[in-house]
């Protein structure tokens, strides 16, 4: 099978400079020859330019940050996410912001409108128009896909593909109180920290596999946040939060989803080469490499 690397140099989800530079360290890390050497054909249609669609004027509507820009390059990422599915393809997307996987997972549920969705992440990122408090969309992308809150013009584009129980998170730990009533109100399964202290790594992914792909025979669409690691792990990140996943913890969790062979899709976010010192920097980069890798088969 061919995996398709789509480098997404984006970062208008969120404040912080730098987030955009993460797939060509990714890249320049050695992913690709990685990939080749576990047998993969890999296809690297290299960073795709999103300047050209920033909106000469992109005021914010209501709390929300550059939204237009947000929502033009989503549905751009959705197309080119989307024809790589269609063509067979296992499409990695590298970020750039957490707000992408509004249009990677449109992407792949316009192929496959029974994958379930594993969201491996410190937040929920499910903040609606009313409950964001920061109006920064990379929280808020899960909203968007389930079709919650208030329709909002320019998002017009994202159908409502992903039903609640065909989603679960693994390693939250820093939730909004709204986003919280909005997990109950959906009956939204989520295993936190707490969980995966409680029960271990090993139970957490069968119970969440479990929840949402019983009979192991729906796609998988993975969506890698590396803030859902401790920040001793992965320090260059943009919204670090204390008591996160080792190192094992998170690369277990791509080695069993390798395992069911299910895996279609996968998403490796808020790599931020730019918030930490050279070594951590490095560090945090050959620890979403390695991710890549072991969701890969490595
Ligand atoms: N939920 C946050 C963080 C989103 C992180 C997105 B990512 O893709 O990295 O998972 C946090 C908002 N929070 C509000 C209260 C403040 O004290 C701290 C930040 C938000 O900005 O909505
Ligand atoms: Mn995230
Ligand atoms: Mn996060
Ligand atoms: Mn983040």
């Amino acid at each position: 099978k061919t995996i398709a690397v789509v480098g997404c140099p984006f970062s208008g989800g969120q404040p912080k400079l730098g987030v955009d530079k993460g797939p060509i360290h990714l890249v320049e890390a050695g992913l690709i020859t990685r990939l080749e050497e576990l047998g993969w054909r890999v296809l690297f249609d290299g960073h795709h330019q999103f300047e050209e669609i920033s909106a000469a004027s992109d005021p914010p509507i209501g709390k929300l940050q550059n939204p237009r820009h947000v929502s033009r390059v989503c549905e751009s990422v959705a197309e080119v996410v989307g024809a790589h599915v269609r063509n067979g393809q296992l499409p990695v997307t590298l970020g750039g912001d957490h707000s992408l996987a509004m249009g990677t997972i449109s992407g792949t549920l316009s192929s496959y409108p029974d994958a379930c969705v594993i969201w491996v992440d410190a937040h929920a990122d499910i903040n609606t128009a009313e409950t964001t408090s920061s109006g920064n969309i990379h929280g808020m992308p899960v909203s968007f896909l389930l079709g919650l809150g208030e329709k909002i013009p320019e998002y017009a584009w994202v159908k409502p593909l992903l039903r609640p129980e065909r989603l679960v998170y693994i390693g939250l730990r820093d939730l909004d109180a709204g986003e919280k009533r909005i997990l109950r109100e959906n009956n939204i399964k989520a295993f936190s920290m707490h969980e995966v202290d409680k029960y271990g790594i090993g139970r957490v992914v069968d119970m969440a596999l479990d929840h949402v792909n019983p009979n192991r025979d729906l796609p998988i669409h993975l969506s890698f946040d590396v803030d859902a690691l401790d920040p001793s792990v992965a320090p260059s990140t943009g919204t670090p939060v204390r008591g996160g996943l080792t190192f094992r913890e998170g690369h277990y969790i791509c080695e069993a989803i390798h395992e069911t062979g299910l895996l279609v899709a996968l998403d490796l976010m808020e790599v931020n080469p730019s918030l930490a010192d050279p070594e951590s920097v490095r560090q945090t980069v050959a620890v979403g490499c390695s991710l890549v890798c072991s969701a890969l088969g490595e």
